[in-house]
């Protein structure tokens, strides 16, 4: 039933794409700021065809739905720390979550998870270093979420995961009830961000001081998306040698492309700059987890939810290898039998 060429195209087709497994993880979480929604994203994302999305991009994806996380909270520690609001719920959340990201890689599988606020980055990362050690952060953002509650103006905690997550900043922080499990040990020389355009006072002199990696909307101007995303890994793995972990919130992407979110502002990454991005990560080949976080589904018209989600999948699709250039068809697709695999 098959002919030489038809067998060289099979083999072709097997041998197209290597192995890919995904562990997926949901975090109903919206307690890091003050807007109803965000935590209905997992579900948005799932409904929308998240899952088959990945399936989809080729033959050898794994992927694995781990589910939603859930959590208790202590209400002794609530208000125990001062401007850091609903504090007790990131706390309990995002010990939970840290236990099942460092699941998910030991598992050896890539990790993507999907929020919730960005608050949960504090979680994954930890999880992340907890399974890895030798991690090289990418923060995607318009915002460098680098406070701490002393120069926090809004006490929401989407806006200090960064803070909490390196021991450069450890200093400035009281003691954390219920978050002793979490050891701020990743250093700051190890994050870099992109599409920062909204970046507070207090953060802008922390950058400045401390000679943090950032190429905000000016250098993706000035430079470019693709040196960008390369200079930015050349800072943090000079070596080559991490396991790379991107914190992407949607808001890096303009507000006109990925309106439905809460922190929007005008002037951001094209959602083509946001691909761009992750198709030149997924080519490292040391992509280890990501997060997409801060899709609201609860702001703006369902045209505006629609265009988030779907920005939101074509950016996470990217980062596991969907191609612009086209995807060679799976073997189930081709229009001729399959050989037994003994020839
Ligand atoms: N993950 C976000 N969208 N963060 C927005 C933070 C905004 C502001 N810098 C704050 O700390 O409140
Ligand atoms: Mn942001
Ligand atoms: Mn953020």
């Amino acid at each position: 039933m098959f002919n030489r060429v038809g067998v060289r195209l099979i083999n072709q087709v097997r041998n197209a794409s290597s192995k890919t497994e995904i562990g997926v993880v949901g975090v109903p979480f919206e307690k890091g700021q003050r807007k109803v929604g965000v935590g209905n994203a997992p579900k948005v994302m799932r409904d929308a065809g998240l899952i088959n999305s990945l399936k989809q991009i080729h033959d050898k994806i794994d992927v694995k739905d781990y589910g939603d996380i859930t959590y208790s909270i202590d209400h002794d520690i609530s208000n125990a720390v001062p401007n850091m609001i609903m504090y007790e719920h990131m706390v309990a959340c995002a010990k939970a979550l840290s236990k099942q990201v460092t699941e998910i890689l030991n598992d050896g599988r890539i990790c993507l998870t999907i929020g919730g606020d960005h608050s949960i980055a504090v979680a994954t990362v930890d999880g992340h270093i907890q399974a890895k050690s030798n991690v090289a952060l990418l923060w995607i953002d318009a915002h460098a979420d680098i406070n701490t509650n002393l120069t926090s103006t809004s006490g929401n905690l989407h806006g200090m995961p960064v803070a909490l997550l390196t021991k450069e900043l450890s200093d400035y922080w009281p003691y954390l009830p219920g978050m002793d499990w979490q050891k701020p040990v990743m250093s700051i020389r190890n994050v870099a961000y992109i599409g920062l355009r909204s970046v507070d006072s207090f953060e802008r002199l922390l950058i400045d001081n401390m000679g943090i990696t950032a190429f905000g909307m000016e250098e993706v101007e000035k430079f470019g998306i693709d040196q960008c995303v390369h200079m930015a890994l050349e800072k943090i793995d000079p070596t080559h040698s991490k396991s790379i972990h991107v914190s992407f919130d949607i808001d890096s992407i303009d507000s006109l492309e990925a309106p439905s979110t809460g922190t929007p502002v005008r002037g951001g990454l094209t959602l083509r700059e946001g691909i761009h991005l992750m198709e030149v990560i997924h080519k490292t080949g040391r992509l280890s987890a990501i997060d997409l976080v801060e899709v609201n589904p609860s702001i703006g018209t369902k045209h505006n939810v629609d265009l988030t989600v779907s920005a939101a999948i074509h950016i996470i699709a990217a980062a596991f290898g969907y191609s612009r250039k086209g995807l060679r068809p799976k073997v189930d697709d081709l229009p001729i039998q399959t050989p037994p695999s003994s020839t």
